[in-house]
């Protein structure tokens, strides 16, 4: 059980610093709606009708990304959910923001600009020196109390996440409860039975690292997206490659390729790569190729193919749990939706434990529309969900236990 306070314990009529995660999918410059939205607005609606003042913070993308946008859009669709007025100043902490916090009534709520716009967010420090920058100094003196509700984000030691707690009473908003004690359960429960992980997604560093520690625990690992693909890159095969406009891989290789050697030495056994993949062709129609008939670096690759997803499928069903953590291809793309959709269907249609987790991810079950009570958890949280397997701790959820 947790050990921190939650917003049963703010005192009444706060000036409050909330940190969500409206972390999205964008695209053609478009924010997607998705349930981070829908969850993080119980949290927002709650402080509203309470009277206090309430001030968001939240980030989008990563620097040099396409994704990495304005949050103009997030407040609009917030306040959708909300069902109140989401105000939104393009300024993380200078004047224009210090002032629409000022003149911020009982009851209204702010969107604060992203915060990886402003230099002290990132990168990854210490605490401590997160709490002494010039961000976290202009900001708290304005406010009674921080609430961290982005568990989803936790993982990272971000001044936004870790360096308000050490000037401020800090709460713990209620999405991070709710995902704090699912996704905490899930380190200590045992199964009696098979456990399996699709592991998928577009963040192959933040997976493999995991499937390093998680070797106990998982006695099956189903892989497809981009770490997949690394994977058949590392046994020898000729995909994994940035090819065209594609740079998801060629990074994340060397970061990566010892790690997945050594997991291909050591755990072979346990880890299910692709038979076929697909991609699109001059018709812009989906094809598929078995990955050993694949003798040039030459495509893009945007889903497992129709044999791997059959090959998958009976482990699924013979699982007593299945965690899944990023999509087995583009599924945003319906033609290239069968490989995760598939999983998914197979998941919802055992009475296995499961959870899906992951922001993009977990979008695809409303999507495709398939029943969210069909599976155990659905987590907002991905890297977040995935540490949290291994036991670890999150520095974000540390920093409130020990407010
Ligand atoms: N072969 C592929 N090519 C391009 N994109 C892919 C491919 N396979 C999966 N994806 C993309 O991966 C995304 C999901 O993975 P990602 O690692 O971003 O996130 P997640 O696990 O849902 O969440 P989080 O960002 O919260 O960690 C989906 O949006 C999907 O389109
Ligand atoms: O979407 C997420 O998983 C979180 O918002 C963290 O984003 P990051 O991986 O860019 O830090």
């Amino acid at each position: 059980m947790s050990t921190f306070k939650t917003l049963d314990d703010l005192d009444s009529d706060q000036r409050v610093l909330v940190r969500l995660d409206l972390n999205s999918p964008v695209e053609d410059g478009e924010v997607q709606d998705n349930r981070r939205f829908e969850r993080h607005a119980q949290t927002v609606r709650e402080l509203a009708e309470a009277g206090h003042r309430v001030v968001l913070m939240a980030h989008q993308g990563r620097p040099g990304d396409d994704d990495f946008v304005s949050l103009d859009q997030h407040a609009d669709i917030l306040a959708e959910h909300v069902g109140r007025d989401v105000a939104f100043v393009a300024d993380t902490y200078g004047d224009e923001a210090t002032e629409a916090i000022e003149s911020l009534e009982s009851g209204e709520i702010l969107l604060l600009e992203n915060t990886r716009m402003c230099e002290d967010e990132l990168p990854e420090e210490h605490p401590d020196d997160k709490a002494k920058t010039e961000f976290v100094q202009t900001l708290a003196p304005l406010f009674d109390a921080y609430v961290n509700d982005a568990y989803s984000a936790a993982h990272r030691s971000h001044a936004s996440l870790v360096g308000f707690p050490l000037e401020l009473p800090a709460y713990a908003g209620r999405v991070m409860e709710t995902e704090y004690e699912a996704n905490s359960s899930i380190a200590t429960r045992e199964f009696d039975g098979q456990v399996t992980m699709v592991v998928g997604g577009t963040k192959a560093t933040d997976v493999i690292d995991v499937m390093n520690n998680l070797g106990e625990t998982v006695d099956q690992f189903l892989l497809g997206g981009i770490a997949g693909e690394l994977f058949l890159r590392a046994a020898g095969h000729d995909v994994g490659f940035d090819v065209g406009e594609m740079d998801l891989f060629d990074d994340q290789w060397e970061e990566n390729h010892e790690t997945i050697e050594s997991l291909i030495d050591e755990r072979g056994d346990q880890i299910s790569l692709a038979v076929d993949l697909a991609y699109e062709d001059e018709d812009d129609e989906r094809a598929e190729i078995s990955v050993e008939d694949i003798d040039e670096k030459d495509k893009g690759y945007l889903d497992v193919g129709s044999d791997t997803v059959a090959e998958y499928d009976p482990v699924i069903r013979d699982s007593e749990a299945v965690f899944v953590k990023g999509a087995l291809g583009l599924f945003e793309d319906e033609r290239f939706s069968n490989g995760t959709v598939g999983v998914l269907e197979a998941i919802s249609e055992t009475d296995c434990f499961s959870v899906v987790g992951g922001g993009d991810t977990s979008r695809a079950i409303e999507m495709y529309g398939l029943d969210e009570d069909d599976f155990g958890h659905v987590s907002i949280a991905g890297g977040a969900y995935i540490r949290a397997l291994t036991g670890a701790s999150l520095v974000g959820v540390e920093m409130l236990e020990q407010n």
